[in-house]
């Protein structure tokens, strides 16, 4: 249905678009190019391309923060109409940036109090102390904001905006400075269960690509001001490949769940049968299930190894060697339609003669797949 609403900031009648709808939007960077895009009302989308493209700019406009022109419809109430904007602060959103900005002359308990207070979907107390916890804040509340360091602040400046809690939640690469295995093993994880209890709409721009994979399951692209619909994370990793930019060593892998059995799931990927083990989540026979694996964590062979304790052995097809500056090579394979990343010595390379186009046989051990 048409939203033919000359109001903004009003609720339409329609039904049919309670998401985010952006139509036609132009800043100064993209006047050639209006930006378009549609997604649904929750779900958590990375965002990420070259340095420049204008991924920061987007969000700025999404938020009201930049001059711009065109359509922004978000859950059925009109944030911009042509060069009519809502204010900012009307907006069902909350905007995280890489410098934090929590607010000067405050105690990090009144940072997360404020944001709290004025939310329109408050989270019950015990939430609000889990988090606290997990983001390990907990004995930094009285601390003034002037003294956290760069790490601690981008902490207590993303727990501020699940505090918030609003419906539209932007993110501008907001982990850069805390520290990668703190990130990767207890911070995303935790995100990923808090937006399962509490959906929301998520854009969460970076040039991580493994912090992406870890959130989300579908990614949008820009690239020279140009923006795409929402891309599977393989279209993306393909892109990133292609643009030289980001650095993922680990590949997300997806296979349907056959059998769990004393914490080690069989699983079908195109046709052949791969494990995991020390699984902890919830799987069903039919399930997809979905891992993460390091590229380091991955070996190749010329011939089908023989019987080995190494559970998982797949056939996999050479796609591109490249160079890394550690020395190493980065192959990239290809099986059941999924990119894999292996990290080998230029010698493994050398003595295999490995060559573009040409199959091999990839081992990896069960406890390697990190389950998603
Ligand atoms: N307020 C502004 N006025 C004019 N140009 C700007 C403004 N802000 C950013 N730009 C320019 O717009 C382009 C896009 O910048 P933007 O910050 O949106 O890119 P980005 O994709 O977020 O980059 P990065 O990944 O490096 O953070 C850049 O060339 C930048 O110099």
């Amino acid at each position: 249905m048409d939203i033919t609403f000359p109001l903004f900031g009003t609720t339409t009648a329609t039904s049919d678009s309670c998401g985010l709808s952006v139509e036609g939007l132009e800043t100064s960077l993209n006047t050639a190019n209006p930006w378009q895009l549609s997604l649904p009302a929750t779900g958590v989308f990375g965002l990420t391309g070259p340095s420049g493209s204008g991924k920061s700019t987007l969000l700025a406009a999404l938020a009201g923060l930049r001059r711009c022109r065109g359509d922004i419809t978000f859950a059925n109430t009109v944030w911009q109409r042509g060069r009519r904007a809502l204010a900012t602060h009307k907006r069902a959103l909350s905007l995280g940036f890489q410098d934090s900005r929590l607010f000067a002359g405050q105690s990090v308990a009144d940072n997360l109090a404020l944001a709290r207070n004025y939310s329109r979907r408050p989270l019950p107390a015990e939430e609000c102390e889990q988090l606290l916890r997990a983001f390990g804040i907990a004995p930094l509340l009285h601390q003034p904001i002037e003294l956290l360091s760069g790490g601690e602040a981008q902490r207590v400046a993303l727990l501020r905006q699940l505090f918030h809690n609003a419906s539209l939640q932007l993110f501008d690469e907001p982990l850069s400075a805390v520290d990668r295995a703190q990130v990767l093993r207890c911070l995303l994880p935790t995100l990923r269960d808090f937006w399962a209890r509490y959906p929301a709409l998520v854009i969460w721009t970076s040039h991580d690509f493994d912090e992406i994979q870890l959130l989300a399951q579908r990614c949008l692209w820009m690239e020279s001001a140009g923006l795409s619909a929402p891309l599977s994370l393989g279209e993306v990793a393909r892109r990133l490949d292609t643009n030289t930019v980001g650095d993922s060593c680990r590949s997300r892998i997806e296979a349907r769940v056959e059998s769990l059995q004393d914490g080690l799931l069989s699983l079908d990927l195109g046709g052949v049968f791969i494990y995991a083990d020390r699984v902890t989540g919830h799987y069903s026979k039919g399930d997809t299930a979905a891992f993460l694996l390091e590229a380091g964590d991955i070996s190749l062979s010329v011939e089908k190894p023989g019987l080995s304790s190494i559970l998982n052995c797949l056939p996999v097809a050479l796609i591109e060697k490249q160079n890394l500056t550690d020395g190493r090579i980065r192959l990239r394979l290809i099986a059941a339609e999924q990119v894999f990343y292996a990290d080998i010595s230029r010698l493994s390379c050398e003595r295999l003669q490995l060559r573009e186009d040409t199959t091999y046989f990839a081992q990896f051990k069960a406890g390697s797949l990190a389950g998603l």
